[in-house]
């Protein structure tokens, strides 16, 4: 799958975040999105997600399939999405059948969470929060994904196990961008956004 967004601008409370930004992904590539706080990265994931509309420009992802964007990408964001009265198993069951996957406990154990599986979402740690959202990353397949600070609240370890997911996914063709403020654990190109007003 390729994605293409060309003169891409995005207003929000009548104001303009960004206007006239464009990129290309192949296969197997990745893009970083740099900039300084409020300079648009996550407005920007969000407009890709389908979740924010464009003022101008377009978002092209091809070749032409059947299935609308928001099917074919990842997106997480800040928030982990994670029901707090529910355990760990049963937040990821519930996306992953939402979503159409089934490798629920294969994610749970790539993401190293297996031993606090039956636990509370409210129970985890801030790490193994940002790990359960990651999980849907395995457990559902996509090839687009949409990542804002996915590193954040991680060990180097889970640092290095997000990374080796990073790469295995493109590796197998997928695209990913993220937006970040450390160091991707990837080869990625970069965009990086202007200072915020
Ligand atoms: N719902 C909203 N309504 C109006 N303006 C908003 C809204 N959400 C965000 N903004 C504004 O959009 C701009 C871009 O915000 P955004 O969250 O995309 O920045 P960012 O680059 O991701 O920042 P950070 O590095 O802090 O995460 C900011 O000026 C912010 O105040």
């Amino acid at each position: 799958m390729q994605i293409e967004a060309s003169g891409l601008s995005v207003e929000r409370g009548g104001r303009v975040i960004f206007a006239g930004l464009g990129f290309r992904l192949g296969p197997g590539e990745a893009l970083v999105v740099k900039g300084p706080n409020g300079a648009g990265k996550s407005t920007l994931l969000r407009a890709l997600a389908g979740l924010l509309p464009l003022a101008a420009g377009q978002i092209a992802l091809s070749p032409e399939t059947e299935a609308r964007r928001g099917e074919l990408c990842h997106y997480i964001g800040h928030a982990d999405a994670l029901k707090p009265a529910l355990t760990l198993i049963e937040n990821l069951a519930f996306s992953s059948a939402l979503l159409g996957g089934q490798n629920v406990e294969h994610a749970i154990g790539r993401l190293g969470l297996a031993a606090v599986a039956d636990l509370p979402a409210a129970y985890l740690s801030a790490g193994q929060k940002r790990r359960a959202a990651l999980a849907r990353l395995v457990a559902v397949q996509r090839p687009l994904w949409l990542l804002d600070e996915p590193l954040t609240a991680l060990d180097a370890a889970s640092q290095e196990s997000v990374g080796e997911l990073m790469r295995e996914h493109l590796a197998a063709g997928g695209l990913l961008v993220a937006a970040t403020h450390a160091p991707l654990p990837v080869t990625a190109r970069e965009l990086v956004l202007g200072r915020a007003a």
